[in-house]
């Protein structure tokens, strides 16, 4: 039996209190899925905490339709359970997402959904965790909810990287009477169509959603404020992305980074006419040092050349119909789509300042960043993508089985002498 409950009258409401034997996951997207597999392979029990109706709700709920990996599939993988053959070297979202549900399905992983985790807190004294969650239980009703305490020994962060939006704020912006959405909103341009759209931020959200408004015949302006390395997502036919793999095995960043931008110069020449100039650090060490992905561009810079899709500097201030840039050009503008990005939300609810810096990502840079004191770990904050949260939960997986198995050994090992002293009393 994985847990054991019983109920606890706190103030005007019950809040359940469930003994866990084995680690609670939070977060039921790849990371938590791959680590629940590498647990179930133990025979380790667990239970995973999901605030979403749905497992990977970044991908069911908070992406557009026409997004694919960008990466190629053998860099997407979960562990364990390879792609199915007939996968396209970049898989669509659909896929992915039906492969994530075969992933739990394979590996019999049934989280709790709609349980959102709003505090856990390690007990010093009695040396587990206590993770306080709600429960939604109404659709119709959102202030309907029960509350669960979780004891534990071990507890696994698998809430992402990307868990909330990030939302500037921008001046006038509440004066402005045309739609705006957060790029986690954004479905298609279908509704766009020949509208004014100004897209924040030129990461590969801003990117992506511009060339998908430009595609359902809309008129995106993209706003490239600072810099932004745009690279291809192929170069000569071969991945980027694999080719810098295969650089930073061999040579240092920066020198992987030269050779990396001497291709992409030779491809695209010089950028900076367009509106989109370069960070003085390389796209790797960028991405090392910040955590700023470099942008695999996927047919969005052709149109930023030919102007269909146009680069505008910072925004100055919103008003009702338009909005002024800081180099005082105004622009008629019918909606707005804040490509922001998104942050961690573990501050807000894991009481602990160790582990976890005040962005909620683990302090210890990769491959040390998974494991904590006092039976936490981190899953899927390498900056790495699915590649690094595989290799998370690997390791993870293996120490939690480890742990779990010598203190359910020492457990049966004193409740079979106390049975024995019981029995040598008759
Ligand atoms: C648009 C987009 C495209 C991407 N494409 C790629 C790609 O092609 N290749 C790649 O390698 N990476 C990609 N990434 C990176 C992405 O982070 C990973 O693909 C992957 O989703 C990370 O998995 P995760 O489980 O760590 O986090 P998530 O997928 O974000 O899952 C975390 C889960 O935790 C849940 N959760 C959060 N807070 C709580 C709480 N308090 N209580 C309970 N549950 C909670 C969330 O609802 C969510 O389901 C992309 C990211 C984005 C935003
Ligand atoms: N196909 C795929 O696989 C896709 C993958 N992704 C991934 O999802 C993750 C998130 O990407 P993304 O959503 O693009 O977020 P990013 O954090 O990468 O980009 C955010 C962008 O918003 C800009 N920005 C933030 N605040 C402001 C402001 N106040 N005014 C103007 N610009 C602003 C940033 O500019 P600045 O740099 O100046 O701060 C930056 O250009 C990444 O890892 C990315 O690779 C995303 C989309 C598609
Ligand atoms: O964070 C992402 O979006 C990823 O897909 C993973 C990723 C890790 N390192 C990179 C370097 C270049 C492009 C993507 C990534």
């Amino acid at each position: 039996m994985v847990h054991q409950s019983f109920d606890q009258d706190i103030d005007f409401f019950a809040r359940k209190c469930i003994w866990v034997n084995g680690p609670v996951i939070v977060g039921a997207g790849p990371s938590g899925l791959a680590v629940g597999a590498g647990l179930k392979e133990q025979g380790v029990p667990f239970i995973v905490l999901e605030r979403a109706d749905c497992i990977a709700s970044l991908w069911q709920k908070r992406t557009y339709d026409r997004l694919k990996l960008h990466l190629p599939k053998q860099f997407c993988q979960l562990p364990n359970f390879p792609f199915p053959e007939d996968f396209p070297e970049y898989p669509t979202k659909n896929q992915f997402i039906n492969y994530l549900e075969s992933y739990a399905q394979h590996f019999d992983i049934s989280p709790n959904f709609n349980e959102t985790v709003q505090s856990a807190k390690y007990d010093e004294t009695f040396g587990h965790w206590r993770v306080k969650t709600s429960i939604s239980t109404s659709d119709s009703n959102p202030s309907a909810f029960a509350e669960v305490e979780y004891i534990c020994r071990w507890l696994v962060v698998a809430t992402g990287e990307n868990s909330e939006k990030i939302v500037p704020e921008f001046e006038g912006l509440e004066e402005f009477k045309g739609n705006v959405v957060h790029a986690c909103d954004y479905k298609s341009g279908l509704a766009y169509r020949g509208k004014q759209v100004l897209v924040v931020g030129c990461g590969n959200s801003g990117m992506e959603v511009s060339l998908d408004l430009f595609n359902h015949n809309a008129s995106p302006s993209m706003v490239v404020r600072g810099s932004v390395h745009v690279l291809p997502r192929e170069i000569f036919g071969k991945s980027t992305f694999e080719l810098a793999v295969l650089l930073m095995k061999w040579l240092p960043l920066w020198l992987a980074d030269k050779i990396l931008l001497m291709l992409t110069w030779l491809l695209f020449g010089n950028l900076q006419k367009y509106g989109l100039k370069r960070p003085s650090l390389g796209p790797l060490e960028l991405k090392n040092i910040s955590g700023k992905t470099p942008v695999l561009d996927i047919g969005a810079l052709k149109k930023v050349r030919s102007g269909e899709i146009k680069v505008v500097p910072g925004i100055s201030r919103f008003s009702h119909d338009s909005v002024e840039l800081v180099d005082g050009q105004i622009l008629e503008i019918d909606s707005v789509v804040l490509a922001t990005g998104y942050r961690s939300n573990v501050p807000s609810w894991l009481k602990e300042n160790e582990f976890f810096s005040r962005e909620g990502i683990p302090k210890n840079a990769f491959p040390n960043g998974w494991k904590g004191n006092a039976g936490l770990y981190a899953v899927g904050f390498t900056r790495k993508g699915l590649s690094g949260a595989s290799l998370d939960a690997i390791g993870v997986s293996q120490d939690i089985s480890k742990s779990w198995k010598e203190e359910t050994k020492q457990k049966r090992k004193s409740v079979a002498a106390r049975h024995r002293r019981c029995i040598s009393h008759f």
